[in-house]
This record gives C-alpha cells, structure tokens and sequence, in this order.
C-alpha cells in the first residue's frame, strides 16, 4: 500500500475497467444524498402533488450533472488522489480508467443531463445546475481546492445548490425558502469536511493541499467545526422562525443538533482517536435526517 500511496504517477494499464470503476467515479452515496436535498426542495415548492415530468426529468438532470461533476474531479485530482491513503486506489489513479475515457464518459453523462434538463425542466433549473457543475468540477476542484483553505467554504456553494435547483425545477422561479435551505447545507459543509480533514491531516499535508489542519493545525480546526456547528444549529431554527415550516421540523432539527453540537464539543474539548470519524460520520446522518424531517413536516404540518 505504502508504495502506492506516495506514487506520484498514475498507473498506466486500462485494462482492467468494469462497470463498478465508472459507477465509483461517479461518488454515488454523495449524489444520492445530493438529490435527496433537491427532491425535498421540489417537495416543498408547492403545497399540491409534484408534476411527474420536472419531477423524474430534474432528479435525473441534477444527478447526471452532479455525477458528471464527480468524474471530472476524478481526472482532475489524479495526481494528488495517488498520494492519499484514503484516494489512491481510485479507479484513475490506480489506471484501471484513463482519464480520457473518464471525461468522455463525464461529457455524455453532463451532455444528457443538461438537455434533459433544458427540454423538460425549465431553462433556469439547466443554468443553475451547469453553474454547480462548473463551480464544483472546475472552481472547486482545479482552483480552490489547491490556492485557500477557504476552499471547501465557497466549493460548497455548488453542493448546496440542489434544494434550490429542485425548487426552480417546480416552480421556474428563485423562492426565499429554497435560499434558506441552500443556506443550511451551505453551513453544514465545513464541519462536516473539516471533521474528515482532522483525521486525514497527514493525507492532505503529504499530498501539499492547503486544507485548514494542514495550513491552521488541529485545535484551530477543531474550534472552528464548533462555530460552524453552532451557527448551523441557529440557521436550522429559520425555517420554524420565518412560519416555513412547523413543530415537527422545531423538534425533529433541534435534536439533531443538539446530536451535532455534542460531537463537535467532544472533538474540541475531549477528542479520542475515533471523534472526529465519529463527528463526519453524524454529520451525514444529521443531514440526511434533517432534510427527511423536513418532508415529514411539510406533509403532515402541525403548527404551534
Ligand atoms: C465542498 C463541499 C464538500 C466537500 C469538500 C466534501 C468532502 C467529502 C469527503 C472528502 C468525503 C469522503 C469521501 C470518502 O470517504 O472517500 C465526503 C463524503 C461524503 N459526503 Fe461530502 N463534501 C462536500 C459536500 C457534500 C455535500 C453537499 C453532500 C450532500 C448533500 C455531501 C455528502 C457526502 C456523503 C453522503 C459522503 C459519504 C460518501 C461515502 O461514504 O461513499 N458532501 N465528503
Ligand atoms: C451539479 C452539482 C450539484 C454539482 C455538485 C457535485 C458534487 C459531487 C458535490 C459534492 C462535493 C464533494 C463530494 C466534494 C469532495 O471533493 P474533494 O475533491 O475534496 O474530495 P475527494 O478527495 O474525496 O475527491
């Protein structure tokens, strides 16, 4: 493992490609949750039963168009993925795929996704989600990631995009309340990457990438995951506050962050080997369910 691990080469043999290399390029457990964000966000555009057309066409658009973004991070990042533990026996990196045939199949995948968008859904819904593949694949990914350790701060607008990009994809037009839930996840990346970049530090040190642990150091980051939680824990009460939502989204997100806040506690002030795992761990649950109880309430409204 070690001797791949600080190759700075990708392997050169493509021969052993199957379906399950592109399937991985394509980070399916992250644009799942990606497009749970984006179904909820159409849920909660309109008080009637979703049209079935920008329904299955918007889901099918953002995840062609964020799956696309994945890949070309893939190619992008081969050289340093070469040089992680956790990266390097991705399928561009280990030469299973080259990054030639992996652009193709990023350009087929984004070509059809944004047309499905453009003639089914509405125009702004393909702008915005191409925009998101653009701030991801290309800001993100080939500037940001390598020049600040803000980089994950402003990256994540693209990944906070969905809920607003499912909302347009109802309604055709940019709603206050979906700004409020792109806000949420918008807050929510920091922690939930800076706990993963705690553990991975010497990852990102080898590979020379500018993440917080790396260029600030552990404590710094620690106390930062803290203020980023508390201030997602007071951006998750607006919807109750602003009457967008009812007692059960009140309940239901103030346990999960009060969840967020203990882990986040734990890591700064009482941090063993597992916390910070333990921390980015809950923090895909928490907004796995926070968006889930966002559902819940909007269906089965109560308010108080
Ligand atoms: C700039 C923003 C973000 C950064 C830098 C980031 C970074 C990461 C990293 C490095 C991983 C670990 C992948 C691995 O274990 O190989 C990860 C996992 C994950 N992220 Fe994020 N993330 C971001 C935004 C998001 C967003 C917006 C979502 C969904 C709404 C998300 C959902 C997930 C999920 C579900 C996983 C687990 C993937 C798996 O286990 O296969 N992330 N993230
Ligand atoms: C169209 C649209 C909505 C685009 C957004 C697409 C998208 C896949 C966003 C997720 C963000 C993410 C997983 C960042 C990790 O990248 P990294 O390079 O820091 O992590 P890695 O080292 O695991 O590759």
């Amino acid at each position: 493992m070690a001797k791949s691990v600080t190759a700075t080469q990708p392997h050169q043999s493509h021969s052993r490609a199957s379906w399950r290399d592109y399937y991985e390029m394509t980070k399916p457990n992250v644009v799942l949750l990606l497009l749970l964000t984006a179904l909820v966000g159409m849920c909660l555009s309109t008080s009637g039963w979703l049209p079935l057309q920008p329904l299955v066409a918007g889901l099918f658009g953002i995840g062609a168009l964020s799956a696309a973004a994945a890949v070309i991070n893939h190619v992008m990042d081969r050289r340093i993925d070469a040089q992680m533990a956790r990266t390097f026996n991705r399928p561009v990196p280990k030469g299973k795929v080259s990054p030639r045939r992996a652009l193709i199949f990023a350009t087929l995948m984004a070509f059809a996704g944004y047309l499905v968008l453009d003639l089914w859904v509405n125009r702004l819904t393909a702008l915005l989600t191409l925009a998101s593949l653009v701030g991801y694949a290309m800001i993100y990914t080939m500037y940001l990631k390598r020049a600040t350790p803000q980089n994950i701060v402003i990256g994540g607008l693209a990944g906070a995009a969905p809920p607003l990009l499912g909302w347009t994809a109802i309604t055709g037009e940019v709603h206050p309340y979906a700004l409020l839930l792109v806000l949420i996840v918008f807050i929510w990346t920091p922690p939930h990457f800076w706990a993963l970049a705690i553990h991975r530090e010497k990852d990102y040190a080898r590979a020379k990438i500018p993440m917080l642990p790396v260029t600030h150091g552990v404590e710094f980051t620690k106390t930062s995951v803290l203020l980023y939680t508390i201030l997602l824990a007071i951006v998750c009460l607006m919807p109750y506050l602003v009457g967008m939502t009812g007692i059960i989204y009140f309940a239901g997100s103030s346990l999960l962050n009060v969840g967020f806040l203990y882990y986040a506690l734990k890591l700064k002030f009482n941090a063993d080997e597992d916390t910070a795992m333990q921390t980015f761990r809950f923090s895909i649950v928490h907004l796995m369910v926070l968006f889930l109880v966002l559902l819940v309430d909007h269906y089965f409204k109560i308010n108080l």
